[in-house]
C-alpha cells in the first residue's frame, strides 16, 4: 500500500559561521527516511538539537531539503507547481508549540478559522462561517467564543483553536511540532485525548514531533527515534518501549521521567552527541554507546529490520541483552574489555574531529 506521506534520504544541512576561516555545513537532518499510513500516528522522538523540528519543516514543505524526496499519495512533492503547492498545503497542516505567536492579537477567532477555507476555495463565506461554528465545537470549545480574540483564550484553549484552524481545511496529515509541551500535564491529557477521537472521527494521520516519551506511549502508533540528525530506530510503539533495540532508545527511555518502564540496569546518557559540522566515520552514539565496539567507530550502522516492523541502527541490535535482565555487558564481552573498546571509540572520534 502507497503510504499517505513518505520522505526518503532527507538531508538538510546549514552554513554557520566559525568566526574564522571558510563557514562549516551543519548537518542537521542527515538521510533520514520516514512514512506515516492514513490515520495513523507516528511519533518523532529525540533529545533537543536532534533535528525533529528540522524534519517537520521539510516534510511541510517550509524548507528545501539539500536532497532527498517526498512524496504525498505517491506524488513527487518537490516537483509541484504553484497550485500542486497549494493543494499540498491544505493536505498538510500544522500545529506548533505556540500557534499564536503567528497570530494577530486583533484579529477574531472567527477569522482565523474561516480564512483558510476560502484562501483554499473550500467553500464560500456562510458555509465558511457554519463550518467555524461546528469546528469549534468538535475541539471542545463553544460557538459563542468565536467572537473572541487570541489573548482571551488559555493555553489548552488556544491549542484547541489551532487543531480547529489545521482541520479546518479537511486535511490528510497534520504535523504537530511539540503540541502540547507548553501545557499543564493534566490540560495535555486532555488535548492527546482530542487528537485520538479527533483521527477515530476523520482518520486524519499525525505525525507528532516530541519529547514527552510519556505522552508519546500514549498517543502514536509507531516511533522513530533521532539522533544527531539520523533515525536510529523506530518500531510501532509497544515494541519499542518493551524491547528497544539501540543503545539510544534505552538511555533515553531510561532518562525519561514519566515513563514506568522496569529496568534492572539501566544505560545512563553521559557526554553530548557529537559536533554535526562533522560527518564522522561511524555511529554517531559510539562516544556514548556502554556497548561500543570497535566496528562501530570505523563504519555507519544502516538502520535495518531487526524483525518486520522494528528497524534499528545498531550492529548489536539482535544481540543486545534483554531490557529486563540488563548486565553490565554484551554477552561474551568482559568489563574491561568493554571499557577499552569505548575509550578507543571516544579518542577516535575526538582525533577525527580535530582532523576535519
Ligand atoms: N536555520 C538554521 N540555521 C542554522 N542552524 C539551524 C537552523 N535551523 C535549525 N538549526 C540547527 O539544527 C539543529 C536541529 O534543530 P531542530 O530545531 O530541528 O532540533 P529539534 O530536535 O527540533 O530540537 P528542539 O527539541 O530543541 O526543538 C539544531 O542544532 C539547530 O540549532
Amino acid at each position: 500500500m502507497t503510504p499517505l506521506l513518505a520522505a526518503e534520504n532527507l538531508v538538510k544541512s546549514f552554513s554557520v559561521s566559525t568566526g574564522w576561516g571558510k563557514p562549516k555545513r551543519f548537518y542537521a537532518v542527515d538521510t533520514v527516511s520516514i512514512s506515516v499510513e492514513r490515520g495513523r500516528t507516528l511519533a518523532v522522538v529525540g533529545e533537543s538539537g536532534c533535528g525533529k523540528s528540522t524534519v517537520g519543516s521539510l516534510l511541510l514543505r517550509l524548507q528545501d531539503p539539500d536532497s532527498g524526496s517526498i512524496r504525498l499519495d505517491g506524488e513527487d512533492a518537490m516537483a509541484l507547481d504553484s497550485n500542486g503547492l497549494r493543494r499540498f498545503r491544505r493536505r498538510v497542516q500544522v500545529v506548533f508549540q505556540d500557534p499564536f505567536a503567528s497570530l494577530d492579537p486583533r484579529e477574531r477567532i472567527r477569522e482565523v478559522l474561516v480564512r483558510p477555507m476560502l484562501l483554499h476555495r473550500l467553500c464560500d463565506r456562510p458555509k465558511a462561517l457554519k463550518r467555524a461554528a461546528a469546528l469549534m465545537e468538535a475541539v471542545g470549545l463553544s460557538a459563542e467564543q468565536l467572537d473572541r480574540f487570541p489573548h482571551q483564550f488559555s493555553g489548552g484553549q488556544r491549542q484547541r483553536v489551532a487543531i480547529a484552524r489545521a482541520l479546518s481545511v479537511q486535511p490528510d496529515l497534520i504535523i504537530c511540532d511539540e503540541p502540547v509541551s507548553a501545557l499543564d500535564v493534566s490540560v495535555q491529557a486532555q488535548v492527546v485525548n482530542l487528537l485520538q477521537d479527533l483521527q477515530r472521527d476523520t482518520g486524519v494521520a499525525f505525525i507528532f514531533i516530541s519529547h514527552d516519551l510519556a505522552v508519546v506511549r500514549h498517543l502514536a502508533h509507531d516511533v522513530a527515534v533521532m539522533y544527531s540528525g539520523r533515525i536510529v530506530e523506530q518500531a510501532p510503539t509497544r515494541e519499542l518501549f518493551d524491547n528497544p533495540r539501540h543503545p539510544y532508545t534505552r538511555a533515553l527511555l531510561a532518562a525519561a521521567p514519566r515513563v514506568e518502564v522496569q529496568r534492572k540496569s539501566q544505560v545512563l546518557l553521559t557526554g553530548e552527541p557529537p559536533d554535526p559540522t562533522n560527518r564522522i566515520a561511524g555511529c554517531r552514539f559510539a562516544a556514548r554507546c556502554p556497548y561500543v565496539q570497535d566496528r562501530c567507530t570505523q563504519e555507519e550502522p544502516p538502520l535495518v529490520p531487526v524483525n518486520a516492523a522494528h528497524l534499528s541502527a545498531c550492529f548489536f541490535a539482535t544481540t543486545l541483552p534483554q531490557v529486563e535482565t540488563l548486565p553490565d555487558t554484551l554477552p561474551g564481552t568482559s568489563a574491561s574489555a568493554r571499557m577499552a573498546a569505548y575509550r578507543r571509540a571516544r579518542d577516535r572520534q575526538t582525533q577525527q574531529a580535530e582532523d576535519i
